[in-house]
C-alpha cells in the first residue's frame, strides 16, 4: 500500500480527576492518496479525538503522524476541516468568508485568480445564487456548503470531516453527501470522516474503519466497499452487495455496544 497519510501508534490520555484516562491506544490507520476513509465507532470512543490529532488541534501523547511523507506537527494548511457547523464570520458574504482563508492559503496567485477560484468552488456546490448573502440569510444546510466549498478552495492535502452532515435533515443530509462525492470525485482529495450513520459511510468510502470502544481504543476492522464509481445512491443500495455489508457494519456495532449485556448474569441484572 502506498501510504499517504500514516497514523502509526497513535495514544491520547487526558487527565481526569479519577487519574489519566486513556482514550485511544496504539491506534494505527494508514491512507492511500486520494482514498476516502470513515471511522465509525459508538458515541465516545475516541473518533473525533482522532481526526482532531490529525488535524493539529490536539496534541497526541504519543504516536507518529505523517501526511506526504512529511511528519506532522500542529494544524496547517495542508488539512482542510469541516465540522458539523462551518465557522463563518456574520458580517462577510459566503464568497468573503471562503475567499478570507484563500487569500490566506494562495498569497502567490492574483486577485482575479483567487477570486475566480472561490466562485467556481461557490457554483460547483450550489450557491451560484446565494454567494453573496451573508451567513444569517442561508439556511443551516447553505452554509454547511459554503463550510465544504471553502475546504476544496483552500486545495489541502487531505480532508478531514467530523460527522459534516451531523445537523442537517435527512433530505438535506442526503443532498449534500451527493454534493461532497461529486466534488471529491473531481478533485480526488484524501479524506478521512467521521460518521455515526452506516449509510452514508457505505456511500461515501473506499474503506470504513471500525473503532472498538474507549478506554484505549483501536482499530478493530476494517470493511473495503468496492462499489464502483460514480456513485449515486439507487446504484449504491441496489449493489448485491450493499446489506452484506451494512450487515458486518451493524453486527460490529452490536458486538461492541457496552449497553449489551454480555454474560447470561448480567442479562438477568439488568432485566
Ligand atoms: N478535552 C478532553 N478532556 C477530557 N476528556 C476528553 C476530552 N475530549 C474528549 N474526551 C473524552 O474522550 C473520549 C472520546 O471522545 P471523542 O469526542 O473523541 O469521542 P467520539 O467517538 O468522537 O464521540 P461522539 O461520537 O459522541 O462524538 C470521551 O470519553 C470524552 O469524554
Amino acid at each position: 500500500m502506498n501510504k499517504y497519510l500514516e497514523i502509526w501508534q497513535l495514544n491520547k490520555t487526558f487527565p481526569s480527576k479519577k487519574g489519566p484516562y486513556t482514550v485511544v491506544e496504539g491506534f494505527d490507520l494508514s491512507l492511500r492518496q486520494g482514498e476516502f476513509v470513515s471511522l465509525i465507532g459508538h458515541s465516545g470512543c475516541g473518533k473525533s479525538t482522532v481526526l482532531s490529532i490529525v488535524a493539529g488541534l490536539s496534541e497526541m501523547t504519543s504516536g507518529t503522524l505523517i501526511l506526504a511523507g512529511k511528519e506532522l506537527r500542529g494544524a496547517g494548511p495542508d488539512r482542510g476541516v469541516v465540522f458539523q457547523a462551518p465557522s463563518l464570520l456574520p458580517w462577510m458574504t459566503a464568497f468573503d468568508n471562503v475567499l478570507l482563508g484563500v487569500n490566506q492559503v494562495m498569497s502567490d496567485a492574483s486577485e482575479q485568480e483567487r477570486k475566480d477560484l472561490v466562485a467556481y468552488y461557490l457554483t460547483l456546490i450550489g450557491l451560484k445564487d446565494a454567494m453573496h448573502k451573508l451567513p444569517a440569510e442561508l439556511s443551516q444546510g447553505m452554509r454547511q456548503r459554503v463550510g465544504i466549498a471553502r475546504a476544496f478552495a483552500l486545495n489541502p492535502k487531505m480532508l478531514l470531516l467530523d460527522e459534516p452532515f451531523g445537523m442537517l435533515d435527512s433530505l438535506t443530509r442526503y443532498e449534500l453527501q451527493q454534493v461532497l462525492i461529486d466534488l471529491w470525485s473531481q478533485d480526488q482529495k484524501t479524506a478521512l470522516m467521521v460518521t455515526h450513520d452506516v449509510d452514508e459511510a457505505l456511500f461515501l468510502s473506499d474503506r470504513i474503519v471500525m473503532m472498538t470502544n474507549g478506554p484505549r481504543a483501536r482499530v478493530g476492522e476494517t470493511l473495503e466497499v468496492t462499489f464502483p464509481r460514480p456513485r449515486n445512491r439507487t446504484e449504491v443500495m441496489e449493489h448485491p452487495d450493499y446489506y452484506r455489508l451494512r450487515e458486518r457494519l451493524i453486527s460490529f456495532l452490536e458486538e461492541h455496544d457496552i449497553r449489551k449485556p454480555t454474560q447470561p448474569d448480567a442479562a438477568a441484572a439488568v432485566a
